[in-house]
């Protein structure tokens, strides 16, 4: 018998909604949406790509139109031979359908796009004239992004999503995050849905400072054993005794019994219903499940093996479930500048679906080949196999609104909108789960889940909605099967958060406060109010603050508890795990189901916070306090008195700061094609970078340059200065290209330098153009 409880339906299960209806683009001719044809055989362009030409009906209006597009050769064979070929599908069916998505959506993306332009362009208007709001005279403000519908009227969404994955809707836990392109990662990310406690405690500096010592040290492995029995006694605490004196775990009529010395019966666990399962004989089991606020903690008993020689039960690890999702990434962690480039990730993505990715390297002296998880199988209290998934739920980043990629181009020679072809390959893919094609099911309730990064406002969610639902038509999906996670990221869309959810009411699985580039569009937006305050102070300004409070109050008032996910931001501190520990308990507390993670180990160690607090319960208390007012994110965050309190001392340590971050992170993405990278700061702590993180440092260089705290001459000796300690800090780098050889050729160096000078003009100050540009440069 089997448990149903806690039970992912295992490959080859019936799902909870039927599968597609039929074979997507099977039915040539009956189908006037799913039935582009090849007009003649794919020819090759002067530059090697392939020209296919494709006719069918147009998805705008019922014309029967014909197109070429211009696709890149390896894009064009991952299409044909690893994408649509197990569908069922053709390569001009998908390409005939990314052209159509174009060709609707493209203009109308770019009219959107124009729209973002003109009312930043009236909002400097108004700054150049009026300064910057403060706390007491945000109304006039108010009135006037009003008038010009920046602000819009608030609405009382509810949502009514259905089919969602339990990870999403009932069990709060941390979200990794994981670059695409770095399949090495991205299978480590898929499988960190249950990580050692053991090894998160002892090899970072959770508990004390990591000492570099080759082989065991028992007395750090002490220092562990006994943190993970506080730990215990906090969570999973036993009727009269603690777990520092348990001497073995054990299974006795479906309950456990924690044997100690003072007590001839043993103990049990004050809360029996925390005990979830078990592994291997009763009355000796390999492992013992424990469950509290739905993550599982396994500890692993070996008393003849590694540190369970040293523990007083046999207890060799503590694995906890740990990241409950995890984000593949198209999007800010990855540089993805052409078709190869994009194919790297694509693959990544439809591997993890069908479970067929593996990544073969060398670790420690040895090849290590690294092959996606699989379920974990117990034996219930009840004596019936429980069956939990061992693999994070995986969500895909797609690219925002205003990408746009010549990896494949019109017959014009225009680049597509590369939401198109992202959102196209991502659906295909997904597809192979819900024809129980991979090894594993990752979407059994029959959703798959896109993340739409840097969308302002309700249009622009309307845009991703109008999108995924002509991806549905043409796979013959049933509505709403792509779900999409709202990034509250861009201002007007914080400030307009009711109707973006309302556009997408039927799909919203989650909001989640992406800080980072909120802040960068903080700073593009208030530009000509003055210069604004230093990054790291941010992080405490009223706006965002407010921000985050208001996030939490919108989605809980229109009914995500239970149903989605209110998310909150990344932590950028990859080694810093005693001071993450610290801090991020905040985020379930403020009544976050999920916040992000850069790394497995951080996963695990943060899911501690879900352990200790129940978010759904704080969701219910916090559903009815008082809405947070809109207008308190109007506070700009200007320097009083143009930026005579700060130093010049503190002055040149914040342009230091961020012209050696800047360098540091753009001389791995142009130069190595690395998107995310741990940067050292000044003072050598490694920060994650990411184009979000960069989007900051810019705005606030180019913010101070047009307010003249500092001017162009000290901004290109200080590049100069911070170039010579990047290339001491990259020294011994394999492809590393030194900053400070020849500055002037170096793409890298220009283009971080471009990033400063011209951000004041770059659209909604994003970082993706000046890195691109130079990307291709230093690739040809
Ligand atoms: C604003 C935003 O948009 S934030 C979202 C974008 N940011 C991200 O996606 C962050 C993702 N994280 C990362 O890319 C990386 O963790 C970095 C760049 C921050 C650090 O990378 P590194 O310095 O190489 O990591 P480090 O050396 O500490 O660890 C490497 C190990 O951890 C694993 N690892 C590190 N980060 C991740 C991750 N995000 N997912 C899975 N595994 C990871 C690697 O697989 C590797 O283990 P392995 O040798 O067994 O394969
Ligand atoms: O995408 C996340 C962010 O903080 O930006
Ligand atoms: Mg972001």
């Amino acid at each position: 018998m089997r448990h149903a409880d806690h039970r992912r339906r295992p490959a080859g299960a019936v799902a909870q909604r039927p599968h597609p209806r039929s074979v997507p683009g099977g039915r040539a001719g009956t189908r006037a949406l799913t039935s582009p044809r090849l007009e003649t055989g794919p020819q090759e362009a002067n530059d090697g790509r392939q020209i296919i030409r494709w006719k069918g009906l147009s998805l705008v209006g019922n014309q029967s139109v014909t197109g070429d597009l211009q696709v890149d050769p390896a894009l064009a064979a991952f299409v044909a031979e690893e994408l649509v070929p197990r569908v069922g599908l053709t390569p001009e069916w998908f390409w005939g359908t990314v052209a159509q998505l174009h060709a609707q959506f493209g203009p109308r993306a770019a009219d959107l796009m124009a729209r973002r332009d003109e009312l930043q362009e009236r909002i400097d208007a108004w700054h150049r004239e009026n300064g910057a709001p403060g706390e007491d005279d945000v109304e006039a403000y108010a009135a006037f992004l009003t008038e010009i519908g920046y602000l819009l009227p608030l609405e009382e969404p509810t949502i009514s999503v259905s089919n969602v994955e339990r990870e999403i809707a009932e069990i709060p836990g941390p979200q990794l995050v994981v670059p695409s392109t770095v399949p090495r990662y991205a299978l480590n990310a898929l499988n960190a849905r249950w990580g050692s406690l053991f090894d998160a405690l002892y090899g970072t500096d959770a508990l004390a400072d990591p000492t570099g010592t080759r082989g065991y040290d028992a007395d750090r492995g002490a220092l562990v054993i006994a943190e993970v029995d506080r730990l215990l006694d906090e969570h999973f605490p036993l009727s009269g005794s603690s777990h520092t004196a348990v001497t073995r775990y054990r299974v006795q009529d479906g309950a456990l019994i924690a044997d100690v010395d003072s007590a001839a019966d043993g103990s049990t666990l004050a809360d029996p219903a925390q005990f979830a399962g078990y592994r291997g004989d009763p009355g000796s089991p390999d492992a013992v499940l424990l469950r509290h606020h739905g993550l599982h903690l396994e500890l692993t008993v070996d008393p003849g093996k590694g540190v369970g020689q040293q523990h007083h039960a046999g207890v060799a690890d503590a694995v906890l479930e740990s990241a409950i999702t995890t984000i593949i990434d198209l999007e800010d962690s990855v540089s993805t500048v052409d078709g190869p480039d994009k194919v790297v990730g694509y693959r990544t993505w439809l591997g993890l679906v069908t479970g067929d990715l593996t990544a073969t390297f060398r670790k420690g002296g040895k090849d290590v080949t690294r092959t996606v998880a699989d379920d974990r199988v117990y034996t219930a209290p009840d004596g019936s196999e429980l069956v939990l998934s061992g693999r994070a739920l995986p969500l895909v980043r797609n690219v925002g609104h205003h990408m746009r990629t010549d990896a494949v181009r019109t017959a014009d020679g225009e680049p597509i909108l590369e939401e198109c072809l992202d959102i196209a390959v991502s659906a295909v893919a997904a597809l192979h789960d819900f024809r129980d094609l991979g090894k594993h099911r990752n979407f059994p309730a029959g959703s798959f889940y896109v993340v739409k990064p840097k969308m302002h406002g309700p249009d622009e969610v309307a845009l991703s909605v109008d999108l995924f639902a002509a991806v549905e038509e043409a796979l013959d999906l049933p509505p709403n099967t792509i779900k999409i996670g709202i990034m509250d990221e861009e201002r007007r869309t914080s400030l307009n958060l009711e109707a973006c959810i309302a556009r997408a009411s039927e799909r919203v699985i989650f909001v989640n406060t992406g800080f980072l580039d909120r802040t960068g569009d903080e700073i593009h937006t208030v530009f000509e109010a003055g210069p604004v305050i230093r990054k790291d102070d941010e992080k405490s300004a009223t706006w965002l603050k407010s921000y985050e409070d208001r996030n939490v109050d919108v989605a809980l008032r229109a009914g995500f508890s239970g149903r989605a996910q209110v998310g909150k931001g990344m932590w950028a501190q990859p080694a810093g795990m005693r001071a993450m520990l610290a801090a991020k308990g905040s985020q379930p507390k403020a009544g976050a189901n999920t916040a992000w993670v850069p790394s497995p180990t951080a996963a695990t160690l943060h899911a501690l916070h879900y352990l200790e607090t129940d978010v759904l319960a704080v969701q219910a208390e916090l559903k009815n306090r008082p809405l947070t007012d809109r207008n308190k994110l109007l506070v700009a965050p200007i320097l009083p008195r143009r930026g005579e309190e700060l130093t010049e001392e503190q002055i040149r340590h914040e342009v230091e700061t961020n012209v050696q971050s800047i360098l540091g992170y753009v001389v791995r993405w142009v130069g190595m094609g690395i998107g995310c990278s741990t940067v050292p700061d000044l003072e050598g702590v490694g920060l994650m970078e990411d184009r979000a993180t960069l989007r900051i440092s810019s705005q606030e260089l180019a913010n101070w340059l047009r307010h003249g705290l500092i001017d162009e001459a000290q901004l290109r000796e200080t590049y100069a200065r911070m170039a010579v300690l990047v290339d001491e800090q990259n020294a011994g780098e394999a492809g590393y290209q030194p900053l400070a050889q020849d500055p002037d050729t170096n793409p890298s160096y220009q283009a971080a330098l471009e990033l400063a000078l011209a951000g004041r003009e770059e659209p909604n100050g994003y970082t993706e153009r000046v890195l691109t540009t130079w990307r291709q440069k230093a690739k040809a």
